[in-house]
Order: C-alpha cells, then sequence, then structure tokens
C-alpha cells in the first residue's frame, strides 16, 4: 500500500508543481437510515385522516431547514407551486451551520436570499486565525475582487433558518405545513409523492400529497435518504459546543482554529456578544455530560491548550452548563436516479464540519438545479426529467467535491497523531499556510468556496507535502530523515486518494467527460 501511495504520490506531487507554477504565472499575466424502508406503494400505502393534500404542487420539498427553505424560495419565485413540509416549525435551537463561508454568501445573493443574514445581529467574518503551539497566522478571505458586501457570515443557525421560511412562506404559491413525511409514495418505480403525519386540533392524521417532482432535505439524519441513495456514513468525531459570552476573539471578525491534541478546536462569533466553541472529539464517544466527566475533560484537556485571551470565558461556559454535542457525520453522494424524486443538502451528501462547508455545497447545489429546471415549463414526465437530472450530480462536482475533499483532508492533517510524518505534515500545512501568497490564498479561497477547483485542491495539498519533505532534507539530508519525508508523501497520498476516489475521479477532474453532462432538457 505504501508504495503504491509513494508512486501516486511522486506524479501527483509534480503535477502540483507543475499546476501551481502555471496558476501563477497566469495571474501575473492577467493580474433515520436504520427504519428499513421508506418507499411504499401508492396503492398499498395505507393513508388515513382526510386523505391527499397540497393539491395540484408541482413539487413538495421535505424539510425546511438550509436546504428545504433556501429551495422552496427559489423554485416558487421561478413560478413553481411548492408544498413545503417540516417537521418542526419552530426555531431550531443547535450548534450547526453557524458560519456561512464567503461562498455561500455569494450563492445566497444569486438567490436572492442574502437578506436573510440580516436584522438577526449576524457577524461578517473576513478570514481564519490558526494556532499552533503558541504560535498565530492569519488568513484573510482574498475578497479583494469582490463586492464590499461579500464575507463570511455567522449567526445563529435557528435565526437564518427562520428568516428564510418567513421568506418562501412570503411567496403565495408556497404552503410551508407542518407534519413529519414517513414515506415516499411510489408507483412503478417512480414516486408521486409523501405520506406525511400531520396534528389539527391536536388530533394526529396521515396524509398523503402528490407531485411530479419531490425534493427530499430531510438533513444529515435523513430518514428517507435510504430509497434513493446508498448511504455509507462515516463518523469520524463529534462537536463538542459552548457558547462564551461577552468574550473577546484574539482576531475579531475570524474564524479561530487551534490545531490541538488530539484534534482541532474552533471559535467564531455567532452575534455581538456570543462567541460559539466547537471542541472535536474524535471516534463517536464523548465524555458523559451528565456524570460530569465532560466538564472535567474540557477543563483539564482542552483548556490548557486554548489561547489566553479565551481561556476565563471558556471555563465560565463550561460553569454555566449548557454544553451541547454533535455527531460529526461525512456521506460522499451516492444516488440512485430515481424518477419523481430527488435528494438535496445534507440527505444527500455529508461533509466534516470543520471547514464550515455544508450550507455552501447545499446553496450552491440548490442554484445548479435551479438554472436545471429552469426551461422547463412542467414536470410530469417522470423517467424523461430523470435522465435529464442525471446533469446534476456532475455539474454540481466542482464545487462540492473541492469543498468535500478539503473538509476530509484538513480534519486528517489538523489533527494530532503519535506518527512524527503525521506531524510533520500537520507542521508543513501550518507553516506553508503562514508563508502568505498564493501559498494562503490559494487554500483559504477553496475552502471559502469562492475559487472551488478541484485542480488547484489537489496542487496545493501536494505542495504542502513536498514542503514538509524540503524542510525535512534540508540543510543536512539523514537517511532517517529521508525515510520521514517518503512516509509524509505516502501519507498524504493515504489521506486525500481514498477521498478523492469517492468524490469519482472522472466527475471531479473531468466531468466534460461524463456522458451526463450534456444532457438537454426534455422537449416536451
Ligand atoms: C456540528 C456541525 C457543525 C456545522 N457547522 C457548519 C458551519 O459552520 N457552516 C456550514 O456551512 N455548515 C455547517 N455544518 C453543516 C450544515 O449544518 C449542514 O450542511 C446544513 O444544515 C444542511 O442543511 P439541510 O437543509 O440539508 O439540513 P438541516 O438544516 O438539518 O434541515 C433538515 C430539516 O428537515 C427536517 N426534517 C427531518 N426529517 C423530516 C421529516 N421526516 N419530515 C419533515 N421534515 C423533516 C428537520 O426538522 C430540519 O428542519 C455543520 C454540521 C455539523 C454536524
Amino acid at each position: 500500500m505504501d508504495s503504491d501511495y509513494l508512486f501516486g504520490a511522486i506524479v501527483a506531487s509534480l503535477l502540483a508543481v507543475i499546476f501551481l507554477f502555471r496558476s501563477r504565472a497566469k495571474k501575473t499575466r492577467t493580474a433515520g437510515e436504520a427504519t428499513g424502508a421508506p418507499l411504499a406503494s401508492a396503492l398499498e400505502a395505507e393513508a388515513g385522516g382526510d386523505g391527499s393534500s397540497g393539491e395540484g404542487a408541482d413539487i413538495i420539498v421535505v424539510g425546511a431547514g438550509v436546504a428545504g427553505s433556501a429551495l422552496a424560495y427559489t423554485l416558487a419565485k421561478d413560478g413553481r407551486k411548492v408544498h413545503v413540509i417540516e417537521r418542526d416549525l419552530t426555531e431550531p435551537d443547535r450548534i450547526v451551520g453557524e458560519l456561512l463561508q464567503p461562498g455561500g454568501y455569494l450563492r445566497l445573493v444569486e438567490l436572492s436570499l442574502q437578506d436573510c443574514v440580516e436584522e438577526i445581529d449576524a457577524q461578517r467574518v473576513q478570514g481564519y486565525a490558526l494556532f499552533k503551539d503558541g504560535k498565530t497566522t492569519k488568513l484573510p478571505y482574498p475578497l479583494e475582487k469582490f463586492h464590499s458586501d461579500v464575507a463570511g457570515r455567522s449567526f445563529h443557525n435557528g435565526r437564518f433558518i427562520q428568516r428564510m421560511r418567513e421568506k418562501a412562506s412570503s411567496l403565495p404559491n408556497v404552503q410551508l405545513e407542518q407534519g413529519t413525511v414517513t414515506t415516499l409514495l411510489e408507483e412503478n418505480g417512480t414516486v408521486k409523492g409523501v405520506i406525511y403525519k400531520t396534528k389539527s386540533n391536536g388530533e394526529e392524521l396521515l396524509k398523503k400529497a402528490y407531485a411530479p417532482l419531490t425534493i427530499v432535505c430531510d438533513g444529515c439524519f435523513s430518514n428517507l435518504r435510504r430509497a434513493l441513495c446508498s448511504p455509507k456514513v462515516d463518523v469520524p468525531s463529534c462537536f463538542v459546543g459552548l457558547v462564551l459570552e461577552n468574550c473577546k476573539l484574539p482576531f475579531p471578525n475570524h474564524g479561530h482554529v487551534i490545531l490541538a491534541d488530539p484534534s482541532p478546536i474552533l471559535f467564531y462569533p455567532i452575534s455581538s456578544t456570543e462567541v460559539r466553541c466547537l471542541v472535536d472529539v474524535p471516534g463517536q464517544k464523548v465524555p458523559s455530560i451528565a456524570n460530569g466527566e465532560m466538564a472535567n475533560y474540557l477543563k483539564t484537556v482542552v483548556a490548557p491548550q486554548l489561547p489566553e485571551e479565551l481561556y476565563e470565558s471558556f471555563i465560565a461556559a463550561i460553569e454555566k452548563g449548557n454544553i451541547r454535542t454533535h455527531p460529526n457525520r461525512s456521506m460522499p453522494a451516492a444516488p440512485h436516479p430515481t424518477p419523481g424524486a430527488l435528494l438535496m443538502g445534507d440527505a444527500f451528501n455529508m461533509r466534516h464540519p470543520l471547514t464550515g462547508g455544508g450550507m455552501t455545497v447545499a446553496l450552491s447545489d440548490i442554484v445548479v438545479l435551479r438554472n436545471l429546471l429552469k426551461p422547463l415549463r412542467n414536470l410530469h414526465d417522470a423517467s424523461s426529467l430523470c435522465n435529464y437530472l442525471e446533469s446534476f450530480y456532475t455539474l454540481r462536482k466542482p464545487v462540492a467535491s473541492t469543498i468535500n475533499t478539503l473538509a476530509g483532508a484538513l480534519y486528517k492533517v489538523f489533527s494530532a497523531s503519535p506518527d512524527k510524518a503525521r506531524n510533520e505534515m500537520r507542521q508543513a500545512c501550518f507553516d506553508y499556510l503562514s508563508l502568505g501568497g498564493v501559498c494562503s490564498a490559494g487554500p483559504i479561497s477553496l475552502l471559502s468556496g469562492l475559487n472551488p477547483r478541484p485542480l488547484s485542491l489537489v496542487a496545493h495539498f501536494f505542495a504542502v507535502a513536498i514542503y514538509g519533505v524540503g524542510r525535512l532534507l534540508v540543510p543536512f539530508p539523514s537517511v532517517n530523515r529521508m525515510w520521514i519525508g517518503a512516509r509524509l508523501i505516502s501519507g498524504a497520498c493515504g489521506i486525500i486518494f481514498p477521498i478523492i476516489k469517492a468524490e469519482g475521479v472522472r466527475q471531479m477532474f473531468f466531468p466534460a467527460m461524463v456522458p451526463a453532462y450534456y444532457r438537454a432538457p426534455p422537449a416536451k
């Protein structure tokens, strides 16, 4: 395995150097999965209550979280009649989806949803600050070429979602209803609608809703995705969330990433008075909150690794006791194209949340889908539509695969390891980013969704690895150092190649070679 990776590494490293050189020259020149089958035959399904609802809808959207509410607004604005079914319409209170990258903000603008980050005390985010062993480096987003309004935004996730729900339901052709979808209604392999539970006057009703297209956006714990994709969910770690009150960040309006042991810790503002802290805990089990193990872990293992400025507020937040946890899931997109249905958002594709890329991918996917659906007047020919929409899976790849791959790779590189070669890679990454210029602007523009190019990602990744090897060999190479260098390159390949393989090499790097890329809209 090591020698395979080593060979791949040498080829990739050469390509990386050539790519970086060329792009630099150009720049100068131009200045509920386990619940069984959720598909039921429309004929077999027993839906009591008052039967069907949302009559005449063009599209059913399941879930009004980040993806569902943005999608409902977008499709309705294009004249579609949209029936949204959301399990809980009250304001969500969660530790996910709080930092929107500038690339995600640009997608909000494209969808005319940028006002949803107004009036919620959202904070502008101008870049990142990275901390390692007492050293700090500042990594600003390369925003010079953009309108002054473009930056990251961080906020309370629930406030953002409520704004988008309000905006969607302000359109007369959106019906937003509280209900829990239990089943996709299927007839001869085509999804015709959904069965959902809802309440009326305190009484539980089972209803059916029909539409030519059902888009499932039921989030990371999706119960419905099973019928529409092959979910391979990995849970590399959990985030433990705290809110620090009236605390001054060392770099205001920046995300803070501490390269701690065993894995990274994040801080970013979520309002003018609150800072979110997310502590990564590797594995699927976290210390118990109930018996005080968690508070003890945070005080004894995490707190001593924090910058001084954050220490007191961090301890105060632990004492206050509002500690939350959430599993960090990743899942490559592996759709089963199904007539009448589509998956979006976390139900479809997930990546490690270290780089805060989930909302950017979801919003970017919505832009792609909106553009594909725009020329279609009616959506009733389910099989032609399904065939046409296969292009979606390729067209989304440049953005989605870059953000997904970077998230997975950075999480591994930023985590501490007993392996000396891995720690060299971690240090090389910190030092490479600290070089500034293209070495920081390149990776940050990939991470922020401002310039999502898979080749550029691979180039920077191997440039870091080569930089790490160079530091080992210059000025005094020894056999031991050469051996660590070889393991570093092999380890780098072992990190990035499996992620790229899961994303799909052809779709990621040669999308124009995928036949579905050229699908034209159905003639009717
Ligand atoms: C710990 C953590 C931190 C994160 N931080 C960030 C970040 O800073 N920046 C970022 O961009 N991304 C972040 N993400 C990822 C981001 O939260 C997701 O990518 C994003 O929320 C996906 O949106 P969604 O609409 O698919 O899912 P959600 O926003 O979760 O929405 C799903 C909706 O579906 C509803 N629903 C579920 N089941 C049903 C059903 N059966 N019937 C009806 N409705 C249903 C739910 O109530 C919910 O409203 C983070 C993820 C994690 C785990």
